[in-house]
């Protein structure tokens, strides 16, 4: 069994019920277990600005999938909940990365691990530090609550934690 954790993000319709459908669809797999979730945040758009703001979370669950086989899945998943992709860091019904696979490094044709991009995210690193505060990023050699704390405030100050799956709804 492999631990992995996932990122999810939503900016289009009723993000809160995306995340529970995706969250839905990883727990009926039979090659994932032991899904534990992060609070939902909501956050600020990254990179393209002209959008709604993101509903974001992290998972840790325990495969037997390999990473690519994972990714698939995610992939597949994203197609059922609609994925509209407009263009890069544009609005989506629904997004799932991978951020971690045990301690791997990872370099494949479209797969990246750790995610290349995830240290400089206030809205991956704020809900992962609830799951993996001291979860050491191969590669970068500095723990998530390191890399959370030397996060510029401007970045932190983007994301505002609402809750847990259930409470979010109410927002
Ligand atoms: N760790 C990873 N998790 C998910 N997808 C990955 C990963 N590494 C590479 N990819 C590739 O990224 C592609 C998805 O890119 P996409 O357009 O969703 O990027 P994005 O979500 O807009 O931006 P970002 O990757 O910065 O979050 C997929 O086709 C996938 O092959
Ligand atoms: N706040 C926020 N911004 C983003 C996000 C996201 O999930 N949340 N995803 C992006 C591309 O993956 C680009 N920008």
């Amino acid at each position: 069994m492999k631990e992995a954790y996932i990122a999810l993000g939503s900016n289009i319709g009723d993000k809160a019920a995306h995340l529970r459908a995706a969250i839905a669809r990883l727990r009926a797999l039979p090659s994932v277990h032991d899904v534990k979730t992060s609070s939902i945040y909501e956050t600020v758009p990254v990179g393209y600005l002209e959008q709604d703001l993101f509903y974001n979370m992290v998972v840790a669950i325990q495969t037997t999938d390999e990473a690519s086989v994972l990714l698939g899945r995610l992939q597949e998943i994203e197609q059922l909940e609609g994925r509209e992709r407009l263009f890069k860091n544009g609005p989506r019904t629904l997004d799932l990365d991978i951020l971690l696979y045990e301690e791997e490094r990872i370099d494949l044709e479209g797969l990246t691990v750790p995610h290349p991009r995830m240290q400089e995210r206030a809205f991956v690193l704020a809900p992962l530090r609830e799951l993996a505060a001291t979860f050491v990023i191969p590669g970068l050699g500095q723990s998530v609550e390191q890399l959370y704390q030397q996060l510029p405030e401007t970045e932190r100050n983007g994301v505002r934690r609402l809750g847990g799956l259930l409470e979010a709804e109410e927002q």
